[in-house]
């Protein structure tokens, strides 16, 4: 597939030393292939995770794709990475061109509808090294991703629309949480693609 930035040179509408937000990064034709072959080819299997003490079905679905040593453990479970899909292997080098910055590895999570979520939490894992880089990539559905300080009073909110990119870097972990809240009326699916660097396994 050819995949179609909608901006050639990324407008910084939003430039923060922790985050960049790019509205509308990626076309809408695009955007629509991806959905497509995604939805389609990715195998979700339903995952467990570990919250506060007990064991919970994860409440989205989610694969992990990359280099073959990037493995991870996320949410106390420990997975092997399934091999690069092409698509999403040219978005890694697209988004490597436009970021200056490597990945070898991407999360990709599908919330089936507005039930499923994504609660409070750091992309803090060992693996991902200190300061990460994420870039997130969102399809589908709007659904609103919140930012909240860990030690501050302040809470950001956007609402990431199909096509959006999202940057955190630097301290962005460090100094802030991150979650996908409910949205019970959404009837639509949203995917969600995280790039990230695995500095180690
Ligand atoms: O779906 C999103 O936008 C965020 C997902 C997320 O924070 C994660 O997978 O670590
Ligand atoms: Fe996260």
């Amino acid at each position: 597939m050819k995949i179609v930035r909608q901006t050639q040179k990324v407008v910084r509408l939003e430039q923060h030393r922790w985050f960049g937000y790019h509205p509308k990064w990626l076309a809408k034709s695009t955007c629509e292939q991806l959905i497509n072959e995604l939805a389609d080819a990715v195998q979700w299997p339903e995952s467990h995770i570990h919250m506060f003490g007990r064991r919970i079905a994860e409440p989205r679905r989610s694969a992990w794709f990359g280099d073959p040593h990037c493995s991870y453990t996320y949410s106390g479970q420990l997975r092997q990475p399934q091999a690069w899909r092409t698509e999403l292997f040219q978005l890694k080098i697209l988004l490597e061109s436009e970021l200056n910055h490597n990945f070898n590895s991407v999360l990709v999570n599908c919330y089936r509808d507005g039930q499923d979520y994504m609660g409070w939490h750091r992309d803090n894992e060992k693996e991902l090294g200190q300061n990460p880089l994420i870039a997130s990539i969102s399809l589908g559905a709007s659904r609103r991703f919140l930012l909240r300080e860990r030690r501050g009073e302040q809470q950001f909110e956007f609402l990431l629309g199909s096509g959006d990119l999202l940057v955190m870097r630097a301290e962005s972990q460090e100094i802030c949480e991150h979650s996908l809240p409910k949205m019970r009326a959404l009837q639509q699916a949203r995917i969600n693609l995280t790039f990230r660097q695995i500095k180690q396994s």
